[in-house]
C-alpha cells in the first residue's frame, strides 16, 4: 500500500506535458510485432505494467523482445516458430492482454494455462471464450470457462461471423487475431463502434482485412510483415490533465503528441459540448493514427447527457467525467456505460464512493450516474480501489478539494501511467 496526502493545488495549472504513449496501441504493435515475420521496431511504447504483461507474454512464446525504456525491438520468424510455453502465463491486472492473448493462443496448436490478478480474475472472459470456442478452440475454467485462470488448447480454427453482444474492442480485437489463424473468413459484426487500433495496425503488417458497413472480415494469413511503429500519445492519460485544466480556475495547457483517433476522441467532443475552450494543433499520422497537440483554457462549465454511441469513444474517461460535471452547472447524465461496472473494480460503485466523500451530489443508476454540479469539494479519505483510473481521478479531484485529500494507495496508477505524479509537478506551478 501506497498512501498519499494531497493537497489542493493554490495556483492555477500551465505549462505542457508530452503524453506517454497509448496503452491500447502499444499492446497490439508488441502483438502483430511478434506474430510478423522480421523487425520490428517500436518507438513510444507505453513503459507501464500492463504493457509488459503482453511483452512477457510473447517471450514466453519464444520470441526475442528488447525494451529500453520507450523504445521495443521485436525480432520473430512468425507465428509457426512459436513454441509451446512451458509455465502458466500471468497476464496481471491487464483485460486487453487477457482478451487479447486468448484470441492468439485460441488458434496455436499448443496447451497453455493463463491466470491474473485478483482483479483480472474476477472479469468475464466469456465474452471471448464463447466465440473463441464456436471457432474450434478448447478451455477449461471456473463456470464453462468463464473467468481466469483458464487452460486453453489451440489451433485448428475455423472462421466465423460473429454479432459482437458487448460493446468491446477488446472481443473484436480476440476474435479478429484468431480470425488470421483460422481457416477461410472471420467477420466480426460490431453495432457500435469500439476502438479500431487492431484494424488499422493489422492493415500495417499486410494483413487482409475489408471493412464493409458495420461489419469487419479477416481473411486467414500465417505470415505477416514486419513494420515499424510509433506509438501516439494516450488520451486516456491526457483526459486526467484535460480535466484538470477545465477546472482549476485560471489555467492553460498544452498536451502534446496525442492520439486523436476518432474512436478515442470522445472526451474532447464532451469538454466542447460542457462549454470548455479547447483547441487542436499539430496533426500528422503515423501508422495510421492521427495524433496532435491539444490547448486547453479554463472556462465555465455547463452540465450534459453522455449517452450512445459516443460511450465506447470515452468508456476509459468516465471515472474522470465525473469529476468534470460536479464542477459543471446542472444536471449531467451518464447513460449506457454499463461496462463499467466489469472493469478493473465496478467503476461505477467506486466513482460514486469517492465523489460522495467529498460533498459531491452524485447517484449511481445501474448503467451510469446521476451527477448534480456545481459543488465545492472537500478533503477527506478516499480509495483506489486498485483501479489506475479511479486512483488518478482521486488525485485531480484533490487539486480542487478544499482541504488536504487521503489516497489509500496510488501504486496501481503504473499500470497505465508511471510517470503520472512526475508529468502533474510540471504543470502545477507550486
Ligand atoms: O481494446 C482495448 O485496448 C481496450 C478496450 C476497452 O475495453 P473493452 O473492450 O472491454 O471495452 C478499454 O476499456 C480498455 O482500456 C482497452
Ligand atoms: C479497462 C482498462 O484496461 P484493461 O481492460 O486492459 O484492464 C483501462 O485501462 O481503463
Amino acid at each position: 500500500m501506497n498512501e498519499v496526502t494531497l493537497q489542493p493545488c493554490t495556483k492555477a495549472i500551465a505549462g505542457e506535458i508530452t503524453i506517454p504513449g497509448d496503452k491500447s496501441i502499444s499492446h497490439r504493435a508488441v502483438i502483430l510485432g511478434s506474430m510478423a515475420k522480421g523487425t520490428t521496431r517500436i518507438t513510444n511504447f507505453l513503459d507501464s505494467e500492463d504493457c509488459k504483461r503482453t511483452i512477457n507474454a510473447f517471450q514466453a512464446l519464444g520470441v526475442s523482445i528488447d525494451k529500453n525504456d520507450t523504445s521495443i525491438l521485436v525480432e520473430s520468424n512468425g507465428i509457426s516458430t512459436f513454441t509451446e510455453p512451458q509455465t502458466p502465463l500471468f497476464f496481471g491486472n491487464s483485460g486487453t492482454t487477457a482478451r487479447l492473448m486468448l484470441g492468439v493462443l485460441a488458434g496455436l496448436p499448443f496447451f497453455s494455462t493463463v491466470y491474473g490478478d485478483p482483479f483480472l480474475t474476477k472479469r468475464p472472459m466469456d465474452r471471448v471464450t464463447i466465440p473463441l470456442q464456436r471457432m474450434g478452440t478448447i478451455f477449461d475454467g471456473r463456470e464453462k470457462g468463464g473467468y481466469l485462470p483458464l487452460s486453453v488448447r489451440g489451433g485448428d480454427l475455423q472462421g466465423i461471423t460473429y454479432a459482437l453482444p458487448v460493446k468491446s474492442a477488446q472481443v473484436k480485437s480476440a476474435i479478429l487475431l484468431a480470425g488470421l489463424l483460422a481457416k477461410g473468413e472471420t467477420t466480426v459484426i460490431e453495432e457500435t463502434p469500439t476502438r479500431n487500433h487492431t484494424e488499422q495496425m493489422l492493415r500495417a503488417f499486410g494483413a487482409d482485412i475489408t471493412i464493409k458497413g458495420n461489419g469487419i472480415t479477416i481473411t486467414s494469413q500465417k505470415h505477416l510483415d514486419a513494420t515499424d511503429v510509433h506509438v501516439p500519445g494516450d488520451i486516456s492519460s491526457a483526459s486526467f490533465f484535460l480535466v484538470a485544466a477545465a477546472i482549476v480556475p485560471g489555467s492553460n495547457l498544452i498536451l502534446r503528441n496525442v492520439g486523436l483517433n476518432k474512436t478515442r476522441t470522445g472526451i474532447i467532443d464532451v469538454l466542447k459540448r460542457m462549454g470548455a475552450n479547447i483547441h487542436i494543433q499539430n496533426q500528422s499520422t503515423t501508422s495510421g493514427e492521427v495524433f496532435g497537440d491539444i490547448e486547453i483554457t479554463y472556462a465555465n462549465l455547463r452540465s450534459t447527457t453522455i449517452e450512445g454511441d459516443v460511450i465506447p469513444r470515452l468508456i476509459d474517461e468516465i471515472p474522470v467525467i465525473a469529476l468534470l460535471a460536479t464542477q459543471a452547472e446542472g444536471t449531467t447524465i451518464i447513460k449506457n456505460a454499463e461496462e463499467l461496472r466489469v472493469k478493473e473494480t465496478d467503476r461505477i460503485a467506486a466513482i460514486v464512493d469517492n465523489l460522495s466523500r467529498l460533498g459531491a451530489r452524485i447517484e449511481a443508476t445501474q448503467d451510469g450516474m446521476i451527477i448534480q454540479g456545481k459543488t465545492v469539494l472537500r478533503g477527506g479519505k478516499i480509495a483506489s480501489y486498485h483501479d489506475h483510473r479511479i486512483a488518478m481521478t482521486n488525485v485531480i479531484a484533490s487539486l480542487i478539494a478544499s482541504e488536504p485529500v487521503i489516497l489509500d494507495d496510488s501504486s496501481s496508477i503504473a499500470i497505465s501511467y508511471p510517470k503520472f505524479f512526475e508529468d502533474l509537478k510540471l504543470i502545477l506551478n507550486e
